[in-house]
């Protein structure tokens, strides 16, 4: 008996146990179509943002995969973001193919609903949290690893022109 979908209290809809999962448990698996980076950028820059309203179903494997569930795919595609999750995600090998799992991060009760960090990464774009934790970063944003990213990068007036020599 897997998740189901409800009017959601973070953003439009989201998944909500139908029963009670312990710390470790597999509650649901994320499908969809596997896609390039390019395919899955240029989906939602030209197709999924003029969408008025629409959330954006694409699940970032690694940079040479994107799981595209805005067609097709589980229910999974709706888990919303939580800064303090109750479940995370995990890519798992089933006999030589990779699949998406969604764990149980702790013990979870019936009717809850269920979240995972979605660790956002844009060094341009900041997308507001609206989970509602004590703990919240207030963007849905991995604000550290962009921290870490943003100090790797240097001032366009810092570039050396290279003259090819
Ligand atoms: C994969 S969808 C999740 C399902 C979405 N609630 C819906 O009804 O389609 C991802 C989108 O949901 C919204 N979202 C998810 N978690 C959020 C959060 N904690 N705070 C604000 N918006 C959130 C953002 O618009 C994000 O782009």
């Amino acid at each position: 008996m897997g998740p189901t979908k409800g009017k959601s209290g973070i953003h439009g809809f989201g998944i909500f146990a139908k029963h009670s999962h312990r710390a470790g448990d597999m509650v649901i698996e994320y499908t969809g179509e596997l896609v390039r980076p390019s395919i899955a950028d240029r989906r939602e820059h030209f197709i999924y943002n003029s969408l008025v309203g629409a959330g954006t179903y694409l699940f970032r494997i690694d940079n040479e995969r994107v799981i595209d569930a805005t067609r097709a795919g589980s229910i999974a595609h709706l888990i919303n973001h939580s800064c303090e999750p109750n479940c995370y995600s995990r890519v798992i090998n089933v006999h030589g193919d990779e699949h998406i799992i969604i764990f149980a991060k702790r013990d979870i009760k019936q009717w809850e609903e269920l979240t995972y960090d979605y660790r956002f990464f844009s060094i341009d774009e900041r997308l507001a949290c609206y989970c509602g934790f004590p703990r919240c970063r207030g963007v849905v944003n991995d604000t550290e690893a962009e921290e870490q990213v943003s100090k790797l990068l240097v001032n366009y007036s810092e570039l050396i022109q290279w003259t090819g020599e």
